[in-house]
């Protein structure tokens, strides 16, 4: 439904509310609570002037369905019962159910009558955050209707007090106040929910901007500059004594043969084939970068210089068992790797170092190895 007004199906579970939404829902309970009870209060304030002339288990009746219908109105909403319903805050009905408590009240009214009715613009106004313009002009019809039927029966049941001009006058200013209410309420509603659609864009927007910042176009996996974030941040881990953390250097070997052989296509379809081999190879926490060119950096918390070249030759053997044969691609690409564990206190760029001269020890050694940091 476009505009968000009552229609069939409306009570049917639909989603899970935001921890927002629900705030507002329950403000927006609490405050048609408010109007109910302003409402009570009201009914009792005539009632002791003397001026509203209800039997007195109409009067209790009255008052007894609105203290009711707010409890159970509160109950539903603090509970979250309706969160996942279509329209959970229960506008609609609660709004209809305190319009017929104002005709009550309005009914055992002679010249006051139209102080009973006044709190529906009010009213209005709060479920227009919740309804659509057709809800809310169903219920200004409802409520023209409803005031003219009241008065068709106070007037058959207990003849005119005041004049009819003046009843009908009454009449007509109150469904008017109402239509206009209604439709500027759905204004108001519209431009919320442009709004609303407008927020969820850029927010939209925003995570993809922050996607762009972070991640490398190529491959989609994260970029030197955010992996430098995620070691400082590994760092203070560390250094803080929570758990330690090892770096794997990875380096395919001879690419500019690849690239040569079987074209930049090729290439970057290698680059592309490995980094969505490594990060199903890792384990859940584990960081994996680009850093350029067919240079790799892995992240591996709560790993020390042990696991890390585990984790590393798991990846060079996997890794060396593809093939792009197949489809006319290079048969085999190997790759080096140098590990290097982080020490209590140490820069990340001697980290990072020791990590590369293990690197340079592998390719040195005749590529398609795992090599470990040399000690001090
Ligand atoms: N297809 C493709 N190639 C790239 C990309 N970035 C860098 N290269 C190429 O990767 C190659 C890297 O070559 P080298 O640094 O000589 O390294 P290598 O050939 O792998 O040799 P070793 O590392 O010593 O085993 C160069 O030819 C670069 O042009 C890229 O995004 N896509």
């Amino acid at each position: 439904m476009k505009d968000g007004g009552i229609k069939d199906g409306e009570w049917r579970r639909v989603r899970r509310l935001t921890v927002n939404e629900q705030r507002l829902l329950r403000r927006h309970g609490r405050a048609l609570v408010s109007v109910s009870g302003l409402h009570a209060l009201l009914t009792m304030l005539l009632w002791w002037m003397g001026a509203l002339h209800l039997p007195a288990p109409v009067l209790w009746g009255l008052l007894a369905v609105l203290a009711g219908s707010a409890m159970l109105y509160l109950l539903f909403l603090e509970s979250g019962v309706t969160a996942e319903w279509r329209e959970p805050s229960l506008s609609f009905p609660m709004a209809t159910l305190l319009l017929c408590t104002f005709l009550v009240t309005a009914y055992g009214l002679d010249e006051a009558r139209i102080s009973a009715l006044m709190l529906f613009f009010p009213l209005l106004l709060l479920v227009s955050f919740r309804l659509g313009a057709g809800a809310l002009l169903v219920l200004a019809l409802l409520a023209s209707l409803g005031y003219a039927a009241m008065l068709t029966l106070a007037w058959s049941l207990h003849g005119v007090r005041v004049s009819p001009v003046l009843e009908a006058l009454m009449w007509l200013v109150f469904s008017l106040v109402s239509l206009s209410f209604a439709v500027t309420g759905s204004g108001v509603n519209g431009l919320r929910r442009r709004l609303a659609v407008k927020n969820l864009a850029l927010a939209d927007a925003l995570e993809q901007v922050r996607d762009l910042a972070i991640r490398d176009d190529l491959t989609g996996l994260f970029n030197r500059r955010h992996i430098m974030e995620v070691l400082e941040r590994q760092k203070g881990l560390a250094d803080s004594g929570i758990y330690p953390f090892s770096v794997c250097y990875v380096d395919l070997d001879y690419f500019k043969a690849i690239n040569d052989a079987f074209g930049h296509g090729w290439g970057d379809r290698v680059l592309r084939d490995f980094a969505e081999h490594a990060l199903a190879d890792l384990r859940e926490g584990d960081y994996l970068a680009r850093l350029g060119g067919e240079e790799f950096i892995l992240v591996l918390p709560q790993s020390d210089l042990d696991g890390a070249e585990l984790v590393a030759e798991r990846l060079r053997r996997r890794w060396g068992e593809r093939s792009f044969r197949a489809l006319n691609g290079p048969p085999k690409v190997s790759l080096s790797a140098g590990v290097a564990s982080y020490r209590v206190g140490e820069t990340i760029d001697q980290l990072l170092a020791r990590a590369d001269h293990a690197l340079y020890l592998a390719k040195s050694g005749g590529r398609d190895r795992v090599r470990r940091e040399v000690q001090p």
